[in-house]
């Protein structure tokens, strides 16, 4: 016995142990990859009636920060125009087609109308509000009224002088700073100010006259982080709540970006409070309607900062990032340029540069500010809607809290739409009288002009005042300067900064008068500050 105990205890090691840690190995990975294939493949969801969510690539992404249009365009050739992706454990639904967005985004606007709430964007930084994070609620509704009632065409005329001021400024500024044109510039900073100066207007009635100006700077910094923080593929945070709870760099940030922002906006707002106090007859603007119906509209100190916020946030890098595609698109394609000369020397004549009544008469300057805005939209992705309800469309499923893009960038190079989509082209506009607000409306969704101001409830409330802004830069740049870049630099179309609204990289440009009536018009008026900032 105590001979055989040990020898069969011996064996039975030599024999059993080898495949006891092979089976252990194998239950080991098995378990393993039971916990790993869900965090790196997709999940191909049902509904009861069978119905699967739409196609898509087979592995789920953390975040998609560099050049995501171009994934997405590629995955929407692959796929087909409607396709599913998971970013960590959220499910994406991309539209790339005209009709699909039609159908999802304005005839179901009552399903796919909401906001995600997205950890970096809407919960950390926005709070929920400032209209664009909001969801598609009773709050929604009330802020987006307030911010229409100075955004809506009739208002505009209550500003109009002040946006025809602006413009002026602009080039009056640029003209001077290039030496009457003999030096090259960098015209970011001056083509920003424009757009800040028009949210300043028509959010606190007020305006800076400096380009170094400290609050400017400011604000112009705060809508640039807001722009490099809220693209709505970038954080895997926004995608993996566990790493909500860790101290991420860009979790810092967006905490400080929302302490920038209250501090910014609520001493501005506090400011136009002083004016009212004082007396003064402070024109119509976003914070003066604020303080007066305050209570009335149950509105707190938060509601009303980011309230302020939303219109500098959203309102200057989209529209000054389309100034700055024009100004790089039109210095390399003198052949347009010189078209639109002819045109506004046939129309107006060189006494007098294009207002807003001019837009009518001059079909080819208008071509080319939608071909800008087609060809290099600020949102390549732009703020996603949110699903409310699950929905099946054309026997796909999408089922509720589903986030929703408009894969703008394939929308804008469809070849059937647009033929020659890379080719910047302003004479396919040629023939379209209407205005991106009246395109938006047109029934059938292929004869809409573009889609850069998004779709349905959501669409951009200040379309209005936003074209208009385009307008008198656009066709007073042209109509004052030849615009070049400068010897040997060329400017880059390809890389952009900002991670939702996108602007050019720097580039530098010249801009020559064109006759000698642009000093004399561009003398007559004096730049004033309408109040210190
Ligand atoms: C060329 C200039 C502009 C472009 C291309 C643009 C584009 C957009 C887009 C694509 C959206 C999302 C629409 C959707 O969800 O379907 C949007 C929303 C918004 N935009 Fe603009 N925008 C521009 C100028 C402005 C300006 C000047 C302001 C400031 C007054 C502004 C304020 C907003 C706000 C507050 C929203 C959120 C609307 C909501 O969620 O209900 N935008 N914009």
């Amino acid at each position: 016995m105590v001979n055989v105990i040990p020898k069969m205890g011996s064996s039975t090691l030599h024999s059993i142990t080898p495949l006891s840690a092979l089976m252990l190995s194998v239950l080991l990975t098995a378990l393993a990859l039971s916990f790993v294939f869900p965090l790196i493949f997709r999940r191909n969801l049902e509904d009861s009636d069978g119905h699967p969510i739409p196609p898509g690539p087979p592995l789920r992404y953390l975040y998609l920060r560099r050049r995501p249009e171009r994934a997405l365009r590629a995955w929407s050739m692959t796929y087909g125009p409607l396709f599913s992706v998971w970013m960590g454990n959220q499910l994406f639904v991309i539209i790339s087609d005209v009709g699909i967005a039609k159908d999802l985004l304005v005839s179901n606007g009552a399903i796919f109308s909401s906001r995600k709430q997205y950890f970096i964007k809407s919960q950390t930084i926005l709070r929920g509000r400032s209209i664009t994070s909001t969801a598609y609620n009773d709050t929604w509704r009330q802020h987006r009224r307030i911010a229409s009632q100075l955004l809506n065409p009739k208002a505009i005329q209550g500003y109009a002088s002040v946006l025809d001021y602006e413009a002026h400024i602009l080039i009056r500024s640029m003209y001077y700073e290039t030496a009457m044109g003999k030096l090259p510039i960098y015209p970011a900073h001056f083509v920003a100010r424009y757009a800040l100066n028009n949210m300043l207007t028509i959010t606190f009635a007020t305006r800076t006259d400096s380009t170094t100006d400290p609050l400017t700077e400011r604000a112009l910094a705060l809508a640039i982080e807001f722009n490099d923080l809220t693209g709505p593929l970038t954080h895997s945070v926004d995608f993996i709540e566990l790493l909500q709870y860790i101290p991420t760099t860009a979790r810092l940030r967006a905490r400080r970006l929302h302490d920038g922002i209250m501090d910014v906006y609520g001493a501005m707002i506090m400011r136009v409070k002083a004016r009212m106090d004082a007396g003064e007859d402070v024109p119509d603007c976003l914070v003066k309607t604020l303080l007066l119906t305050q209570e009335q509209e149950k509105l707190d100190w938060e509601d009303m900062c980011m309230l302020a916020a939303a219109f500098n946030l959203g309102g200057i890098h989209s529209t000054s990032g389309v100034i700055l595609w024009f100004l790089a698109l039109i210095s390399s394609h003198p052949e347009v340029q010189a078209r639109a000369h002819a045109e506004l020397d046939g129309v107006l004549g060189r006494d007098a540069w294009p207002s807003e009544e001019d837009s009518q008469h001059l079909p080819y300057i208008r071509a080319i500010i939608k071909e800008v805005v087609r060809a290099h939209a600020p949102f390549w992705t732009p703020p996603p809607h949110f699903s409310t309800e699950d929905f099946v469309y054309n026997g796909m499923y999408i089922p509720k809290n589903t986030v929703l893009i408009l894969n703008l960038y394939a929308i804008h190079h469809n070849e059937e739409k647009y033929p020659d989509p890379f080719a910047f082209k302003p004479e396919r506009f040629l023939g379209d009288s209407l205005t991106c607000a009246e395109s938006s409306k047109l029934t059938n969704p292929m004869d809409r002009d573009h889609w850069a101001f998004g779709a349905g409830r959501r669409i951009c409330p200040a379309i209005h005042v936003a074209e208009r802004e385009l307008w008198l830069a656009i066709s007073r740049l042209l109509w004052a300067f030849d615009i070049r870049s400068p010897p040997d630099e060329s400017i880059s179309l390809e890389g952009y900064n900002g991670q939702s609204s996108r602007t050019p990289q720097p580039y530098r440009i010249t801009l020559t008068p064109r006759h000698d009536r642009v000093q004399t018009l561009l003398e007559a008026e004096e730049e004033v500050t309408l109040m210190k900032l």
